[in-house]
């Protein structure tokens, strides 16, 4: 079971600080959504350089011009890019084709899926990775919950989740043997970056 640290509403500096204070705890290092739209893929390419073993995701949330976008991630030099479960196929189809190009992987955002025809639809474009997700909205109203691996019960994905998952809640999360924990919020709002890391990695790992 991976640790992805999601860096988001993070200026560039920031991010640079809690990466240097938390790498040694983490496994995957997600650029979010935001700090993409703020900074490019320039932070991206900053990132590669300084972490140059770790896996990157760019959190690029692609609801179209999926191809073109998977390029932007890969070539910057992230080996994981994503799209929105809501897309069109031919966008998911488009940023698959792009990611076998570039031997990266795709994870497909289910934010906002309740039902499991989507999953059928999307298996048959051979995505093998996706992640169960509440978003920054959605949190108003409650945060990941085991529930939600009903979802993707019987299916061969391998499954993330996310959702303002924290040192508290992380343990219900890792129950569901998911591949990779997704955790924000806990770790970069915390005050000692490192602890709140190495926390939730020895309480995910039990
Ligand atoms: O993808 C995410 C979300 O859409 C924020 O923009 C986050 O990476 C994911 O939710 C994890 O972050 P936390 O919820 O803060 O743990």
């Amino acid at each position: 079971m991976k640790l992805q640290l999601a860096l988001d509403r993070l200026t560039w500096d920031k991010c640079i600080e809690v990466l240097n204070q938390t790498h040694e705890s983490i496994d995957i290092i997600e650029v979010g959504t935001g700090v993409i739209k703020e900074y490019g893929m320039a932070i991206v390419k900053e990132i590669r350089k300084r972490f140059p073993s770790h896996q990157i995701m760019a959190d690029m949330k692609t609801c179209d011009a999926g191809g073109h976008e998977a390029r932007q991630a890969f070539n910057a030099g992230a080996d994981i890019t994503t799209v929105m479960a809501f897309s069109s196929v031919l966008t998911i189809q488009d940023t698959m084709e792009v990611a076998s190009e570039y031997e990266g992987r795709v994870m497909v955002d289910l934010l906002e899926v309740q039902n499991r025809e989507k999953l059928e639809e999307i298996s048959a474009l051979n995505v093998d990775l996706v992640s169960l997700h509440v978003g920054k909205d959605r949190q108003k109203k409650g945060v990941f919950n085991t529930e939600m691996f009903k979802l993707v019960d019987g299916f061969p994905y391998e499954v993330a989740v996310a959702g303002g998952i924290d040192k508290n809640t992380v343990g219900q999360a890792a129950s569901g043997n998911p591949n990779i924990i997704i955790v924000g919020s806990a770790i970069t709002k915390a005050e000692n970056y490192a602890q709140a890391a190495e926390t939730i990695r020895r309480t995910m790992k039990g």
